[in-house]
């Protein structure tokens, strides 16, 4: 089976009511390769606003859900809320999420089963520190990532989950791992689901990039055989985005 191909948008913490509502009107007119799932991720105040007025051949994301559908929970937003105002998917488990918010493996695998749940698509980030890579232990870190998800959803919720690989030291800086750096990631990530989970489900779970993904990176990138799509952060900010989208074309 051939994977979809999959590009996200995470806006992070940027915009504004007009910055954004210009973006999207950009996104709108642009000519994107049809065969691509696109997927906006915007800041939760935002999300109505990208929801309500995006091509509707493209999604809309949060950034991140609560665990919880409602109550006293101060300043946290529930998948369902999340759902009620056009999200189709949210981002789990983002490395700004877990390396400047603390929250752990098992908590972001608690997310990932609620989210699931309320009917969103997750989209669950996983990858290593730069001192991680620096002691060859990239693979164990992405494996204790996802053995918290693995454990906590059933075999058939992976058709709702995208694995976003984000090594944390090309986030932002500039820094993109080279292709094959991402392909030797992601085909280990496929092994992996072989064994834990399933041959099909390897087969079949989109593994994107993410990681200072940028319009003259992105071809080569998308030529590995592993590589199904892209996370986008800085450059999802930008009409070029669109250029990234159209990467296979
Ligand atoms: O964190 C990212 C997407 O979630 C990547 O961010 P940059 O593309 O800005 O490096």
């Amino acid at each position: 089976m051939a994977r979809t191909f999959w590009v996200g948008g995470n806006f992070k913490m940027n915009g504004n009511s007009a910055s954004l509502k210009e973006l999207v009107a950009s996104f709108n007119a642009a000519e994107a390769d049809k065969n691509v799932e696109v997927v906006l991720a915007a800041p939760f105040v935002y999300v109505p606003l990208v929801a309500s007025s995006l091509r509707s051949d493209w999604a809309v994301a949060g950034e991140n859900c609560y665990v919880k559908a409602s109550g006293a929970f101060t300043g946290e937003v529930s998948p369902e809320m999340l759902k009620d105002v056009g999200a189709k998917w949210v981002i789990l488990g983002h490395s700004e999420r877990r390396n400047i918010l603390g929250e752990s493996d098992e908590f972001t695998a608690e997310k990932t089963v609620k989210a699931l749940e309320a009917g969103l698509k997750v989209s669950l980030c996983v990858g290593e520190l730069l001192e991680e890579r620096e002691a060859g232990i990239t693979q164990s870190v992405v494996e204790r990532q996802l053995d918290a998800v693995v454990k906590a959803v059933k075999e058939e919720d992976w058709a709702n989950i995208v694995i976003a690989y984000e090594p944390v030291w090309a986030i932002g800086t500039g820094k993109v791992a080279t292709p094959e750096q991402a392909q030797e990631v992601h085909a280990n990530i496929r092994k992996y689901l072989q064994k834990a989970v399933s041959a099909k489900v390897a087969e079949e779970t989109r593994i994107v990039y993410g990681g200072s993904v940028s319009p003259s990176n992105c071809v080569e990138a998308a030529k590995q055989a592993d590589v199904d799509g892209f996370l986008v952060g800085g450059a999802s900010l930008k009409p070029e985005f669109v250029k990234i989208v159209n990467a296979t074309q």
